[in-house]
This record gives C-alpha cells, sequence and structure tokens, in this order.
C-alpha cells in the first residue's frame, strides 16, 4: 500500500492507494496537530511500503512524522516547492516559499488539463495560475470561509457566527446575524475568485479551464460563473506526478481526476468582465 499524506493547517487528510491496482482502499482525515501518530484514526503502517507527503503545518512537525515514518517504512517521499518540475516553472521570486500544496495542485492541473487555474478551498483559499506553455503566474491567497468568520468573531462583540452552518440562498440579504455573516463570506469569496479569474484570463489572452479542491470546494463550486471541474484529490495528484510508483501513475494517470471543464470562450469572459465593471 501506499500512504499519501496532505498535511494541511486544518485538517491532516489521508488516504490508502492499493500498489498493484492503483485503487483506493481508505481514506481518512484528522486534525492537524503538533505530533502524529498512527492509531484509531490513522492507518496501520505495517501495509505501508511507501509514503508521500505534502505538508503547510510547521517544519516541526513535518519533521517529526518523518522520522516516525522512516523506522517504519521503506520509501518515503516529502514533496518540495521547486523552481520547475514536470514542464512547470514555479512564478515565485523565491520558488521554495511557495505553500507546497499549491505547487502539487499546479503541476497536477498542468498534467491534466495543461495551462488552467488551481483553486485551493481550505485554511486559506488560494488562487493559482499556469499558463499552456507551463509559465506559473503566482496566485492570490485570501482567507479560507472559516478563517473569515472566526476573524468576525474575534474582532467584533455582537457577531455571532455558526462555524459549521453553509449558506444557502446565497444572494439574499440575511436577515439575522449567522445568515448575514454566512452569505457576507460567502459572497466575499464567491465573487473575488470569479474577479481574479476573469481578470487574468483576459490580461494573459487565454481561456483557462478551472480546478478546484479543498475542503470548501463543493460549496464554493456552487457560486462559479465559469466552467469548472472539482478535484477532491488535487494535492494527491502532484504527488503521483511527483514520485509515481504504480504503473498507472507511471503512465501520466492520477486517481480521481475529474474530466477537464471546457472554458467559456475568452469572449464570454471580458464580456462578463466588462458588464461587472458597470455596476
Ligand atoms: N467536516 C469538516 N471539518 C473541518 N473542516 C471542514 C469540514 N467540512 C468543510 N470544512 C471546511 O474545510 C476547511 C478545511 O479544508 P482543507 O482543504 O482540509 O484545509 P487545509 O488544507 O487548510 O487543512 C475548513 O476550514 C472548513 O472551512
Ligand atoms: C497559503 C497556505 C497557507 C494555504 O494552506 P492551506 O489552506 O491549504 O492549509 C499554504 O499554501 C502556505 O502556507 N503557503 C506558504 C505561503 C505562500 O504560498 O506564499
Ligand atoms: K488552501
Amino acid at each position: 500500500m501506499i500512504l499519501d499524506l496532505d498535511i494541511g493547517n486544518t485538517l491532516s487528510k489521508w488516504r490508502l492507494k492499493d500498489a498493484d491496482s492503483s485503487e483506493i482502499r481508505s481514506r481518512g482525515a484528522v486534525w492537524t496537530r503538533e505530533e502524529w501518530r498512527p492509531g484509531s484514526d490513522i492507518p496501520d503502517l505495517d501495509v505501508v511500503e511507501a509514503v508521500r507527503i505534502s505538508s503547510v503545518a510547521r517544519e516541526a512537525v513535518l519533521e517529526q512524522t518523518v522520522s516516525l515514518l522512516h523506522s517504519r517504512v521503506r520509501g518515503v517521499h516529502v514533496a518540495r516547492s521547486t523552481p520547475e518540475a514536470l514542464g512547470v516553472v514555479n512564478g515565485y521570486e523565491e520558488p521554495h516559499r511557495l505553500g507546497v500544496d499549491r505547487w502539487m495542485g499546479v503541476l497536477a492541473g498542468y498534467q491534466l488539463a495543461g495551462g488552467c487555474c488551481a483553486v485551493d478551498c481550505g485554511s486559506a483559499i488560494t488562487v493559482d495560475f499556469v499558463l499552456p506553455g507551463g509559465r506559473h503566474l503566482g496566485g492570490y491567497i485570501i482567507p479560507g470561509l472559516r478563517l473569515m468568520k472566526e476573524s468576525l468573531k474575534l474582532g467584533t462583540r455582537n457577531v455571532a457566527i455558526d462555524p459549521d452552518s453553509e449558506a444557502e440562498e446565497l444572494l439574499l440579504p440575511g436577515q439575522r446575524t449567522v445568515e448575514a455573516v454566512n452569505h457576507g463570506i460567502y459572497m466575499a469569496a464567491v465573487s473575488a475568485i470569479n474577479r481574479i479569474y476573469s481578470e487574468v484570463c483576459d490580461r494573459e489572452g487565454v481561456a483557462l479551464p478551472m480546478l478546484l479542491t479543498g475542503g470548501d470546494a463543493r460549496v464554493m463550486a456552487r457560486g462559479m460563473q465559469s466552467p469548472h471541474a472539482v478535484w477532491p484529490d488535487m494535492v494527491y495528484g502532484g504527488l503521483e506526478a511527483c514520485f509515481p510508483l504504480t504503473a498507472a501513475e507511471r503512465a501520466g494517470r492520477m486517481s480521481g481526476a475529474p474530466r477537464v471543464p471546457a472554458p467559456a470562450g475568452l469572449e464570454k469572459i471580458r464580456a462578463g468582465l466588462a458588464f461587472s465593471m458597470l455596476l
């Protein structure tokens, strides 16, 4: 079995992949914490022959995790952000500072779709662009839905929030505090992504397919104006592409990859942008 780990700021996600059949056998998530030990909520390492890790947690957490794994597993592969990989040139001035989960998403997106807009809706929402030739432009970082809610709670006296409720009637003005917060934050996040996408496509003169991942990908997808696909395993896709271990991976196939969404025409994107400027 191959154990894939995606350690985010909120949740540490794992999945077990059969090295022979390439099938995903099980998956789970635990809160990201200081220490990571196999236990009831974490898979049994006896069946694991290789581990692949993407981590944006504190370096000490990663080091501890890796040393724990090294004593039990033969192959431990830790992903790093690099200046170039798999035909993509990292757009950051200091490439190693790009969050490795973003880099994994960009590499997976490029392998699947060529140029694309990769959106990761987790603790933070990140929007990254890579052009058809493989040039990563860099991206945008905004607080995720939960962080936005928590910041309101921290910074105000009378704003009650419900961290677990999702906005439903998104466009309506809220008539209770919780509703006003949910709708406001949802509008802030989806409007930002829609605008960023249109502005960058307009500027670069190319309509790019949009791929979404992360804990809030599904709810965010409902507000996207452009054709898009949700790919829950996009970060894992980057790990597969960087460290191919199975026959399918060596042939370039990534588990759970969606069909590439056909983007709207550039003219339509530009028309939408012009319309939004008039409002
Ligand atoms: N059951 C859940 N538990 C925790 N967070 C959830 C859950 N469902 C959705 N979320 C949302 O997903 C986010 C975490 O998504 P994830 O992509 O795992 O983040 P990260 O990679 O930053 O750890 C939370 O901030 C929250 O908004
Ligand atoms: C932007 C992030 C916090 C997103 O992390 P996540 O929401 O997935 O937990 C992470 O990619 C990160 O720590 N990046 C380093 C800074 C950067 O990418 O510029
Ligand atoms: K993220």
